[in-house]
């Protein structure tokens, strides 16, 4: 499969022919390859950029209207991945291309810009009224559409909204003003389709303290979805009505390099340490649910959820659900999505780690999606 920028990504796995010549991935163990055993998503979910060149790079997929097209090749023998990737591939007994669509039909892909908010709104189809969510990624910046194309294949009015990095916002995450989520909020819910008067949000990374806040500060907010956060207000300051939330800031000097790949985890320092960075979510009128991913390398997402919860409890709030996941690292994209364990960044102009083994973060992807589909759906009238 080849992305935008024409990187190819590639699987492979070994099989055992049965009698009639057939290969059936849905029923049969993979013998070696990128992953072994039963695991029938094993090929699409296991991706990885087949060039030396961008060893490291994320599957990112930017042209949500239109599906990626995967190749499926059959080859005589066991041969390795050197054998089979491109330029210059083994020669084939059969193949196959497979589409992958990242929009069901009928949906509406919108792009907005609306006072200062500038996103994407994707529309399931027909008449509506359908619940609305913010949805947004983390340090990467720019504009990401996939989750939301995703999410109004099934049902939901989800808004792509850019923070940073994208048109005419900030292009570094400095400073932002809880004004400009208030607006999105707004523009939906001014939506003739959008179910009223609350809604939804998730947020991932930087994202997920992002999702805290405007459950916290924007009272249409009830359900906030937060995947691999942290219950402080991460990096940038956040300005409020009345004050501001200070951003809790990373210590470079905590920073490691192996092999010319940047850990970070240690780097972030203790909101324990900086309780004026806190999100005091015990105020909201809101419903949490938290997704951690055990072997997230990229921040320590479990002790954030954990003092979230706290602080939940120590006021006497029930209003949280929380689902950790063994195996699962900081890159939690939607079902089958190619995960990344270990990526190109281009700040560190070098690939910083951010964990997860291949068949559990992929199965936890899918678990991840139901569940928060349910969760929103739940809360969000
Ligand atoms: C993916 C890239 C690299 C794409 O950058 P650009 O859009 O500017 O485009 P580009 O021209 O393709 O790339 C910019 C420069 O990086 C180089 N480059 C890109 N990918 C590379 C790779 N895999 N290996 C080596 N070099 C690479 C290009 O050659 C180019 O170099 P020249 O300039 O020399 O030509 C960037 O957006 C990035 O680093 N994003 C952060 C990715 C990430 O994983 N973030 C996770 C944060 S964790 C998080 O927040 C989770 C939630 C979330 O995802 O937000």
């Amino acid at each position: 499969m080849k992305d935008i920028r024409g990187v190819h990504f590639m699987s492979y796995a070994h099989f055992i022919a049965n009698d009639e010549g057939k290969v059936d991935v849905s029923r049969m163990e993979s013998q070696g390859g990128h992953y072994k055993g039963h695991f029938p998503m094993g090929l699409i979910g296991g991706f990885k950029p087949a060039s030396s060149e961008f060893k490291y790079a994320r599957f990112f997929k930017r042209d949500v209207e239109t599906p990626n097209e995967v190749k499926v090749s059959v080859h005589e023998g066991h041969l390795s991945e050197e054998d089979l990737c491109p330029p210059d591939p083994a020669p084939h007994l059969a193949w196959v291309t497979h589409l992958r669509h990242y929009m069901a039909p009928g949906v509406k892909r919108i792009p907005v810009r609306y006072g200062k908010v500038r996103g994407t709104l994707f529309l399931p189809q027909g008449p509506g009224p359908f619940p609305g969510v913010v949805d947004m990624f983390g340090g990467t910046g720019g504009l990401l559409e996939y989750r939301s194309a995703q999410l109004a294949s099934r049902g939901f009015a989800s808004l792509a909204l850019a923070f940073f990095g994208y048109d005419d916002l900030p292009k570094s995450l400095e400073e932002f003003n809880i004004t400009y989520f208030e607006e999105a909020v707004e523009f939906l819910l001014k939506h003739e389709k959008i179910l009223k008067p609350n809604v939804g949000t998730i947020g991932i990374s930087k994202g997920g303290d992002l999702a805290l806040s405007l459950a916290t500060y924007i009272p249409e907010v009830k359900a906030a979805v937060w995947i691999n956060g942290c219950n402080a207000n991460v990096q940038s300051t956040l300005q409020l009505h009345h004050g501001k939330l200070p951003g809790l800031k990373y210590d470079i000097s905590k920073l490691q390099v192996v092999d010319g790949v940047f850990d970070t985890c240690e780097a972030l320092l203790n909101p324990e340490d900086y309780p004026e960075t806190i999100i005091p979510i015990e105020k909201a009128d809101a419903n949490f649910l938290f997704l951690v991913g055990l072997v997230d390398r990229n921040w320590k997402s479990e002790l954030y959820a954990d003092l979230a919860i706290k602080r939940l409890q120590q006021a006497g709030r029930d209003n949280y659900e929380v689902h950790k996941y063994e195996g699962t690292g900081h890159l939690i994209e939607c079902p089958y999505s190619p995960y990344a364990h270990t990526t190109y960044h281009s700040v560190t102009r070098a690939p910083v780690v951010f964990g997860g083994t291949m068949v559990p973060h992929l199965q936890a992807q899918l678990q991840i999606w139901n569940t928060l589909r349910k969760f929103l759906t739940r809360f969000i009238r």
